[in-house]
């Protein structure tokens, strides 16, 4: 059982700041690190992995630096984001180069104990090019995991991987945080996050935004204030409806028609909403988020 803990982390390249003084610590079990394009996740893993020296502020796997630090390789494994330039080699052969980089006593059997583990046993003699995304992904887990690590870092592992083999991959995520191993994936999709971990980190713009519960960031997220464009039969009546509730904090009537409307408890609002409209004698045309991007999500996190 392994805790990797953040202190006060930066890292910047030139004058960008990718990393901005992040403080987080990721136990056993399965942790989604999730956050924007761009936020710094890739750049977090490395240093986690201890493939990137921190600017400043230190990473520590039970108390000793990853960096530089050959013994913590022993019980680390990446698994990158960048497809495997690899694909004139077969699973097995690939798997097998990392073992034998560790120079574990038994490379051999280790590589068939993991090619099962990750259910690439029959498919292992073919080249890497000729798999499918989720293939090459599971013998990137395999090669990540050989050497028996109690940490795995997983960047944008589902990227492009088709629903069938996504859920594969996850439970193969679930039962190594079940065992005890401490994982980290990072992801920018909400969904992925929520249905794999039950503990998140957010990070946005190289800072860290959010850490906890994925219940608790998510009601953050619900809860917070949210814009929508609405039409309906008589959008002036629906108005005067609306201004009264609670929930609404603005309606404004939009020269070019229909309502925007900010709402603060987004749970309550769409409950009420349907039933509302329909006691009224009203018709609803059209709902619509106006700021329901991850962006404007992950902005209010930060501004909090
Ligand atoms: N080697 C580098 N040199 C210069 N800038 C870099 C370098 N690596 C990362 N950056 C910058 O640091 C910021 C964070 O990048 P990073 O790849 O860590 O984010 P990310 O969250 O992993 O994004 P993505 O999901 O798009 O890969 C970006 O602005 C990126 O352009």
């Amino acid at each position: 059982m392994s805790d990797l803990v953040l202190d006060k982390v930066s890292r910047w390249f030139g004058n960008v700041v990718a990393v901005n003084d992040v403080t987080m610590t990721i136990g056993p079990g399965v942790t989604g690190l999730l956050g924007p394009n761009g936020a710094g996740k890739t750049t977090l893993m490395a240093m986690m992995a201890g493939f990137l020296a921190p600017s400043s502020g230190t990473v520590t796997l039970d108390g000793e630096p990853v960096w530089r630090h050959t013994d913590a390789y022993r019980l680390i494994g990446l698994v990158p984001e960048r497809e495997l330039s690899f694909g004139y080699l077969t699973g097995r052969q690939f798997v097998r180069a990392n073992a034998d980089l560790h120079r574990l006593p038994d490379a051999a059997g280790a590589t068939e104990r993991i090619l099962e583990v990750v259910d690439m046993v029959e498919p292992s003699a073919r080249r890497i090019d000729t798999y499918s995304k989720g293939m090459r992904q599971r013998v990137k887990i395999a090669a990540a995991l050989v050497h028996d690590p109690t940490v795995l870092l997983l960047d944008e592992p589902f990227n492009g991987v088709d629903p069938r083999q996504r859920m594969h991959l996850m439970d193969l995520l679930r039962r190594l945080g079940d065992d005890g191993c401490t994982v980290l994936f990072s992801s920018h999709i909400l969904e992925e996050v929520e249905r794999l971990a039950r503990h998140i980190e957010v990070v946005v713009s190289g800072r860290h935004a959010a850490s906890g519960d994925f219940g608790a960031i998510r009601r953050l997220m619900t809860d917070r204030p949210v814009r929508y464009s609405i039409t309906s039969s008589d959008d002036r009546a629906l108005a005067a409806v609306l201004i009264a509730r609670p929930a609404v904090q603005s309606v404004n009537l939009r020269p070019q028609g229909g309502l925007e409307v900010q709402v603060s408890d987004l749970g309550t609002f769409a409950a009420d909403l349907a039933p509302l409209t329909r006691s009224h004698g009203l018709t609803l045309f059209e709902l619509s988020p106006s700021d329901e991007s991850l962006e404007s999500v992950f902005a209010y996190l930060v501004d909090r």
